[in-house]
């Protein structure tokens, strides 16, 4: 399973990299707006240095509804590095945009995806990676990593290769749900993914091991 960190937030960015285990990143405008990114200028600027950082999948979302304007905007994000997919959301617009792009040779992220119907779409037009939101669904009562599980089950009886993109990570439990259900990558904000490394255990049985090497030394 690949490990991105969702976030715009360059020194987060840094430090899940320098662990050594980062595969690539994904944003959204929310995330942009939460670290001070305004202007569409200083967007492309950010994700320019994202993808000096990381040496990985990075995903840039268009922020037009329409297939013209999603075609457009997507073509000039991908033009910004080669590492570039562009992120489009499951709409009808959308998934003709996806359609178009797979056939120019330019990778997609389908975001806000929530059920298994939409990733059925999202995989027919040829999108590499599709994201179902399991915090979302989590918080609106339902069970979010069921939906995972769901489309995994389906992309692989039906032999598709859109790669599922766990997203809206809430906490550690959730990534290793996300695990064990199949999906192919998780993007989660630096917390959850630094929560795996803890165990009480851990910490008590290093300081017990450190006290005895002590006696030796
Ligand atoms: O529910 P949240 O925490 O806002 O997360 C929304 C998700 O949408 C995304 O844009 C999908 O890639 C991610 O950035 C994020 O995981």
């Amino acid at each position: 399973m690949k490990f991105f960190i969702d976030t715009a937030d360059l020194e987060q960015i840094k430090e899940a990299n320098d662990l050594g285990i980062l595969d690539g990143v994904t944003t959204n405008p929310s995330l942009m707006a939460k670290v001070g990114v305004k202007g569409h200028e200083a967007v492309i600027q950010h994700y320019k240095t994202i993808c000096e950082i990381v040496d990985g999948d990075i995903s840039a979302e268009v922020v037009s509804t329409d297939f013209k304007g999603i075609v457009e905007e997507g073509k000039k994000l991908a033009a910004l590095h080669k590492n570039i997919v562009v992120k489009v959301p499951m709409i009808k617009e959308g998934v003709k945009a996806i359609k178009w792009f797979t056939d120019n040779g330019i990778r997609t992220n389908c975001t806000l995806v929530f059920s298994a119907g939409q990733a059925i779409l999202a995989a027919k037009a040829g999108a590499a990676y599709v994201s179902p939101f399991i915090g979302r669904i989590d918080d609106s009562g339902w069970e979010g990593i069921n939906l995972i599980s769901q489309i995994a089950e389906i992309y692989a009886v039906q032999g598709f290769e859109t790669e599922i993109l766990a997203a809206s990570i809430r906490n550690s439990n959730h990534i290793i749900q996300c695990a064990e259900a199949g999906a192919d990558v998780v993007t989660s904000p630096l917390e959850p993914i630094l929560g795996l490394l803890k165990h009480p255990l851990t910490d008590i049985g290093l300081a017990k091991f450190l006290e005895d090497a002590k006696k030796f030394a």
